[in-house]
């Protein structure tokens, strides 16, 4: 039987139970689809291009290693598998169960009606403990418990040009400089996990919530999860190894704290997997009548890191110079947009995540929810900018970076600059006044979004995913200031 393997988000060889599945059916033509249609998406973006460009380089070479290199063809997915099932006569499809956005999620659809009809099997294989259909509550752990997959020997289908992979010029993607980007392949990835775990990661529990501290001590991990150049399983089963070890000092807590959140990864994708209108409709209903227009003026100073309130706007500028922020950072950018500048989810959502490197629908729509108050499930977290400055840069080394306009303002002033004396050399001049005032912006969201809270909500209780998703998003303990003066934007 001649078999296609279809990538998607699972750009690797090892333990990719597929690919195994493919390998042992017959000969194999292992594909890549470019969908111009997607990357036209306003969640998508150059930057993340670029990361998946360099994971297919790479897939292709560890591809090429098991006997039968990767195919990269430009097209509509369904056109695309018509084609190349007619010119080889293939009979089965084997792909990975995708989660991610509508996008996909609509194309899927369309294939498997198409695969129905013309008499092709399509095998959509977990790579997870996600489940499609209805879902199983608190899913017991056999994914992640069974033995990872070696990468199979393949038996190539010959006479196949293997086919360029494009630019992002090419794919006419606007131009997206990200000067400090991290870099797509598996070598990366394995060897960021390979550091995390045994040097950068020792204060992960505490260092976690700071940007300052979060760049080093936390895995930096999701593109590698995100574009599959690592399987989840594999993370899981270093970090029991590492734990197996009985590390000393912050070891302990940080393996717990970490593990936490890989579990709360499967959760997220569930969520979306059951309910993919997380990303275009209000979880809770009435929360649609929240805010119905997005005004531009404060949109474009949320996009470009220009709202005049500091921390705010150096998390905004190191996300656009790197693709990464920390999850404390991302959630403060995301509920500045909604709450204080009363901006809607949708339209911040995907220009946050055209900014990731890691775009992962079923973490990302779930999370901007979440942080937005319309699921209608948790009690709103408004974070005061300024305090989330003090808190999280104490030393202001952070903001100072990004913000160099404000080399002069004093430490006491750094976050409130318009409480300075001398704010008139400064404000409106090298830096914006703050575009609301946040006082009032933040009573005034928090009487809005309580009163949609009240009205009941259609859903059952909280669902216990949102239990895990929002332990994982646990306030990190208070810690001690960060030793850093500076960034080194370098990983090991
Ligand atoms: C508004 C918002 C949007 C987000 N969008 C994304 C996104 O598009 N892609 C993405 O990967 N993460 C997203 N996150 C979650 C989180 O911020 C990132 O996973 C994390 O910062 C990535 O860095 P890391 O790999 O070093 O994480 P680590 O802290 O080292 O965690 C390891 C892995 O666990 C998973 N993870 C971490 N936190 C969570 C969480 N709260 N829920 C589910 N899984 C989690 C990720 O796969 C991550 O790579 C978002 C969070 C918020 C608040």
């Amino acid at each position: 039987m001649n078999v296609l393997i279809w990538f998607k988000r699972d750009l690797r060889a090892h333990d990719h139970p597929a690919l195994t599945l493919a390998a042992g059916l017959g000969a194999v033509l292992p594909l890549y689809i470019v969908e111009p249609d997607y990357w036209a998406l306003p969640d998508t973006s150059a930057r993340q291009w670029a990361f998946t460009a360099e994971c297919l380089e790479d897939l292709r070479t560890q591809l090429a290693g098991i006997g039968a290199p990767l195919l990269v063809r430009v097209g509509e997915a369904q056109a695309v598998l018509q084609r190349l099932c007619q010119q080889h006569n293939i009979t089965r499809i084997v792909s990975h169960q995708e989660t991610g956005n509508a996008f996909s999620y609509a194309r899927d659809r369309r294939i498997a009606a198409w695969a129905n009809a013309s008499g092709i099997m399509w095998d959509e294989v977990p790579q997870s403990n996600v489940v499609r259909g209805p879902s199983r509550r608190n899913p017991p752990d056999p994914f992640n418990a069974a033995p990872q997959l070696d990468p199979p020997a393949l038996n190539a289908l010959p006479g196949l040009a293997p086919g360029l992979i494009p630019t992002a010029r090419a794919l006419r993607l606007s131009e997206d400089k990200c000067a400090h980007r991290q870099h797509g392949g598996r070598a990366q990835g394995v060897a960021l996990l390979q550091s995390f775990l045994t040097q950068r990661g020792a204060p992960y529990r505490l260092a976690n919530a700071s940007p300052l501290t979060a760049e080093r001590a936390c895995s930096r991990l999701s593109p590698h999860l995100a574009n599959g150049s690592l399987s989840l399983r594999e993370v899981t089963q270093a970090t029991q190894s590492r734990a197996a070890e009985h590390p000393g000092g912050l070891w302990p807590g940080a393996i717990a704290s970490f593990q936490t959140r890989l579990t709360a990864r499967d959760a997220a994708l569930q969520s979306l997997e059951d309910t993919p209108s997380y990303e275009t409709r209000c979880l809770h209903p009435a929360a649609e009548l929240l805010r119905r227009n997005s005004d531009a003026a404060r949109l474009s100073a949320w996009a470009q890191g220009e709202t005049g309130l500091p921390f705010i706007d150096a998390c905004l500028r190191y996300l656009a110079a790197t693709g990464w922020l920390n999850f404390r950072a991302r959630a403060a950018v995301i509920a500045c947009a909604s709450y204080h500048l009363w901006l809607d989810w949708r339209v911040t959502g995907a220009l946050l995540a055209r900014r990731l490197t890691d775009y992962e629908p079923g973490i990302h729509w779930p999370q901007v929810q979440l942080q937005s108050g319309t699921t209608g499930l948790n009690t709103p977290r408004i974070y005061n900018p300024v305090k989330q400055g003090l808190d999280q840069d104490p030393t202001g080394a952070f903001t100072r970076r990004w913000l160099p306009e404000l080399s002069n303002v004093p430490d006491a002033y750094l976050q409130a600059p318009w409480r300075w004396s001398g704010a008139g050399s400064v404000l409106g001049r090298r830096y914006p006044e703050p575009i609301v005032d946040i006082t009032t912006a933040q009573r005034e969201a928090r009487e809005a979004v309580c009163r949609i809270s009240r009205k009941p909500t259609p859903r059952p209780a909280r669902p216990e995913r949102v239990e895990m998703i929002e332990r994982a998003s646990a306030h990190a303990p208070k810690r001690s200031q960060p030793k850093h003066g500076q960034l080194s934007l370098d990983l090991p």
